[in-house]
């Protein structure tokens, strides 16, 4: 059983790709703020200047405040905008952001790069950010496998620390059974596999009935 549910964004491609021109720009900058805020070491009056600059730079962006979030007018019957995705996201400065390659047989894998704005223990990427990306990749190989799912059960287990830097991740459907679907996933770091996952993924009840 497969669950292909339907774009709820019909904008056409041209203004999608428009107003990606204009927000992908701030994101990156922001992104690299974010960076520098734990990477910089300039003295103390250019960290005052630069909080006076950003303080200016927020009181224009808050002039008008979304009344939805970019989820719940992009997403809420498919997945053709994630902007605002802690992982993938293009306007999300949290995001690294992924760019996750899937295809229909549930693979999935994305290189990406995780700086000192994600550091937990000392050079090594957070626990807490290692899960979320892969929590994040097995999404894509359940969805593009046509099983699209809500987490229900996520398992981790970290195999060595993850570096700050340059990473991969990888994930694959294991097995279905009735409604729930379980994919398994990796991270790779320079020395091997750092981290695995497994993940029960389950179609909320509400949704399923709507394609029964
Ligand atoms: C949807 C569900 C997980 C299950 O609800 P319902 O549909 O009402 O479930 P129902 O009672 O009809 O049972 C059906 C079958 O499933 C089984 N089963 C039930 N529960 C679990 C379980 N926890 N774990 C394992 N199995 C469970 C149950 O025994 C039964 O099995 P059976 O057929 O008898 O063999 C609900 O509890 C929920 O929404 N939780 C919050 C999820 C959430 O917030 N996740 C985080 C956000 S998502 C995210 O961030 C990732 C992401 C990123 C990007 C892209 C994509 C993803």
């Amino acid at each position: 059983m497969n669950w292909h549910l339907p774009a709820a964004d019909d904008t056409p491609a041209a203004e999608v790709e428009r107003e990606a021109a204009v927000w992908r720009p701030l994101a990156e900058a922001a992104r690299e703020l974010v960076d520098l805020c734990v990477m910089s070491d300039v003295d103390a009056d250019e960290v005052r200047a630069a909080q006076a600059d950003v303080e200016a730079a927020v009181a224009r962006l808050r002039k008008v405040r979304r009344t939805q979030t970019l989820g719940q007018q992009h997403l809420t019957g498919g997945r053709r905008r994630p902007w605002g995705n802690p992982v993938i996201g293009l306007r999300n400065p949290i995001a690294p952001p992924l760019q996750v390659v899937s295809d229909a047989t549930g693979r999935a894998e994305t290189q990406f790069r995780c700086g000192a704005a994600y550091e937990g223990p000392p050079g090594l990427v957070h626990g807490g950010v290692v899960s979320l990306i892969l929590d994040q990749i097995l999404g894509h190989a359940v969805g593009a496998a046509g099983r699209p799912g809500m987490t229900g059960t996520l398992t981790v287990v970290y195999r060595q620390g993850t570096p700050l830097g340059d990473l991969r991740a990888e994930a694959w459907i294991d097995r279905e059974d009735g409604v729930k679907t379980w994919a398994k996933a990796h991270m790779v770091g320079p020395d091997g596999v750092t981290a695995e996952a497994e993940g029960v993924f389950i179609l909320p009840r509400h949704i399923r009935e709507r394609f029964s």
